[in-house]
């Protein structure tokens, strides 16, 4: 059977009515019914102004590009042979191997953990909901580069509660590495309400499910250094204070955090967020620095680089990628069972929170000399105040607590990591064919 999720859904549909009062009836029928035609008419026409009113007034609407607005887009899914691809896409193929529902997987880090896990064995499932947040037919050729691997992604939304119930139903996964989110600190300001949409009302549609499912998975899922906020003791370790956040973003990161507590205490769910640091590389996102960095240099434009009070240095404990992924499958494997059933918890249950960054902080005009490097072209630098929409100056990995329980180790300096970025960026937008961001 085929689902949709849809707003529209709730509004019934009326063309039929029309259509019938269009028969020839008997005369007095025919103006009784032709002026229950013009009420019924006339009743939307003023229905139909009021939602346009209600969807366009400022007042009613204070979030422009509401992300309930991107909901109202339909996802197709069900059916044989949608399950056939959804189970077949899932089966484990190792030994020992595990199986996981990986939510944004069209997305920079979960493409990269998708085709890691199919590799060596397990079972996945991708989910996305592929918004135009960025680009979207990057996420499209990401989707592309996982279908080779075998992992198909489902289009849906992880706020769409029964396509999760279905995903469930079809598959008992093990593990959830529930990656989809809305990224990016400084985007918050613009459309605060997808942070909320994706952030905390998805982390709690997804908690919902797997606190019912049998058995319940095991959940590692993507928090942020955000978290640290204003936090000025470096390096920052898991134990320092993270209540002063300084965006939206990194709110509701760290909302996140707390929802993660209250479904492990009340549901035995076992839950493990992953701090990452300005995680870098090839398949990026197109929203940060060094992507955008690399597009305009090579464009000819001027790029901003953020300065702090005084002339102080704005710098980033930049991750590769591939650090990330095998911080992420550290923390699937040595993750232990949920403990509860039935949506009931039947012991402690594990909670865990790790830094992933890489301990070396680069200020980002060292970024661009890299990058000029690489590119063999200078930047039009224009030195700018850190504006005050999110960004905080520094950020730095404490990761020992990951290295000792993950066996997480970061091998990727900032030059190698750009150099394979830059790399794929000149492969992928080949020529200019393609545009970039
Ligand atoms: O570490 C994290 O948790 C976060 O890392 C990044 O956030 P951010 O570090 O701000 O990454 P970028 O937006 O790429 O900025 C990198 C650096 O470049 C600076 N910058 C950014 C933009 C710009 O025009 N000029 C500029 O100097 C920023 O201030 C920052 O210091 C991601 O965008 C977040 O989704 C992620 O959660």
């Amino acid at each position: 059977m085929s689902k949709q999720m849809s707003h529209l859904d709730n509004i019934p549909s009326t063309p039929g009515k029309f259509k019938m009062e269009k028969s020839p009836y008997v005369h007095n029928r025919l103006r009784w019914h032709s002026s229950l035609a013009k009420l019924t008419f006339w009743s939307f026409m003023f229905m139909g102004v009021i939602l346009i009113f209600f969807f366009r007034s400022p007042s009613s609407n204070p979030l422009p590009q509401d992300p309930s607005r991107r909901s109202l887009r339909t996802f197709n899914w069900g059916g044989p042979a949608w399950e056939k691809r959804v189970r077949s896409s899932a089966r484990i193929r190792s030994h020992n191997g595990i199986c996981v529902l990986v939510t944004g997987a069209a997305g920079f880090v979960g493409t990269h953990v998708s085709a890691a896990l199919k590799t060596r064995g397990d079972g996945v499932l991708g989910l996305d909901n592929f918004n135009d947040y960025y680009d979207p037919s990057l996420k499209r050729a990401r989707q592309a580069l996982l279908e080779q691997t075998g992992v198909y992604i489902v289009e849906g939304d992880i706020n769409d509660s029964s396509l999760l119930r279905k995903l469930f139903e079809v598959v008992a996964f093990t593990h959830v590495m529930h990656l989809a989110a809305q990224a990016g600190v400084r985007y918050a300001m613009e459309n605060p309400g997808s942070y909320v949409h994706s952030n905390i009302a998805g982390f709690v549609s997804l908690l919902e499910i797997c606190k019912s499912a049998n058995p319940q998975p095991v959940i590692v899922w993507a928090s942020s250094s955000s978290v640290y906020g204003l936090n000025t003791k470096v390096p920052f370790s898991e134990r320092d204070r993270t209540d002063q956040p300084a965006s939206l973003y990194a709110a509701t990161k760290k909302a996140g955090e707390e929802i993660a507590h209250t479904y492990n205490h009340i549901y035995g769910l076992s839950l493990t967020g992953l701090r990452f640091f300005t995680v870098y590389g090839p398949w990026g996102r197109p929203d940060m620095a060094y992507f955008f960095f690399t597009r305009d240099i090579l464009k000819g434009k001027s790029i901003s680089i953020f300065e702090a009070a005084n002339h102080g240095t704005v710098a980033r404990d930049f991750t590769y990628i591939d650090d990330i992924v095998k911080g992420c499958l550290g923390a699937l494997d040595t993750a232990e069972k949920s403990t509860g059933s039935g949506g009931k918890k039947k012991g402690p249950a594990q909670l865990r929170v790790y830094n992933l960054g890489n301990t070396w902080p680069v200020p980002v005009s060292d970024l661009v000399s890299i990058l000029e490097r690489l590119l063999n072209v200078n930047a039009k630098r224009k030195i700018m105040k850190l504006p005050r929409n999110g960004d905080v100056e520094f950020t730095h990995a404490n990761i020992s607590l990951a290295q000792r329980e993950l066996g997480y180790k970061p091998s990727t300096n900032l030059q190698s990591g750009l150099k394979k970025f830059v790399r794929w960026y000149l492969s992928y937008y080949s020529g200019g064919k393609k545009a970039a961001g």
